[in-house]
């Protein structure tokens, strides 16, 4: 058996001042690293054999964050080419334990388009609110310039079944840092969510979402709080 843990990145700057951030990169802010810490705290003596994380900061932070606390090891980002990839290899025996650190731009959030930087209140005055809803939470409705949900998919479904699921197979345990579009996505896929079901599926930031991967299928267990799992998915 193996688990694997969602997370949706803390706070940050631009959830803050309620902008359209898509692959803007933007830090956490004080809110998101104490929500991180808060997630690493109680994720604090899960084995953790691997992490995958988007190419963007506040996911990135996030992982590390949730590492600081954690008893499994030193996350090593893993490079896949050119002068990083060769010399920051380790050689030798140091008696470390290292996590391997996988990023990649699959994972990225939803791009935005011609929203990104945007007030997504100011949004709704321009637009209205049922087009501003059908952007941010419908499945196949891209925003300008941008991409939908199903698009998202395209790139986050191929790399979850072909780098993600195998993690499991082999009984590691797996950390995903990612972000609200492109998790839904991957909870979508794993969940068999209908186009209607995923308008009302929305992640919370900094809880971690947890799964229990058993003779190929995966289950369940919810998102974790300090007094245990709420096991519903659509968190209020
Ligand atoms: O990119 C963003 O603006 C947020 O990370 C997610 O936005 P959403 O809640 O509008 O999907």
């Amino acid at each position: 058996m193996s688990n694997l843990i969602l997370i949706r990145h803390g706070e940050s700057l631009w959830n803050k001042l309620n902008l359209f951030t898509g692959w803007v990169d933007v830090p956490l802010s004080e809110k998101g690293v104490k929500e991180a810490l808060n997630a690493g705290e109680l994720l604090k003596y899960w084995r953790i054999d691997v992490i995958f994380t988007s190419e963007l900061v506040r996911a990135i932070q996030t992982a590390m964050l949730v590492m600081s606390k954690n008893y499994s090891g030193i996350p090593k980002i893993e490079h896949e080419n050119g002068m990083m990839k060769e010399w920051s290899l380790i050689y030798g025996e140091d008696g470390e334990r290292y996590v391997p650190t996988y990023k990649s731009w699959h994972l990225n959030e939803r791009y935005y388009g011609q929203l990104q930087g945007l007030n997504k209140d100011k949004a709704k005055k321009i637009y209205g609110e049922e087009q501003v809803l059908l952007w941010r939470r419908s499945y196949d409705v891209a925003p300008p310039g941008g991409e939908s949900l199903k698009d998202t998919a395209k790139r986050t479904i191929p790399y979850f079944r072909g780098k993600i699921m195998p993690e499991l197979e082999r009984d590691k345990n797996v950390l995903v840092s990612a972000h609200g579009n492109s998790l839904r996505s991957i909870v979508m896929h794993i969940e068999g969510l209908t186009k209607e079901e995923v308008l009302k599926l929305n992640i919370p930031t900094g809880v971690p979402l947890i799964y229990e991967y058993q003779a190929g299928k995966l289950k369940r267990m919810g998102y974790l709080y300090e007094w245990g799992y709420d096991k519903s998915l659509h968190i209020k």
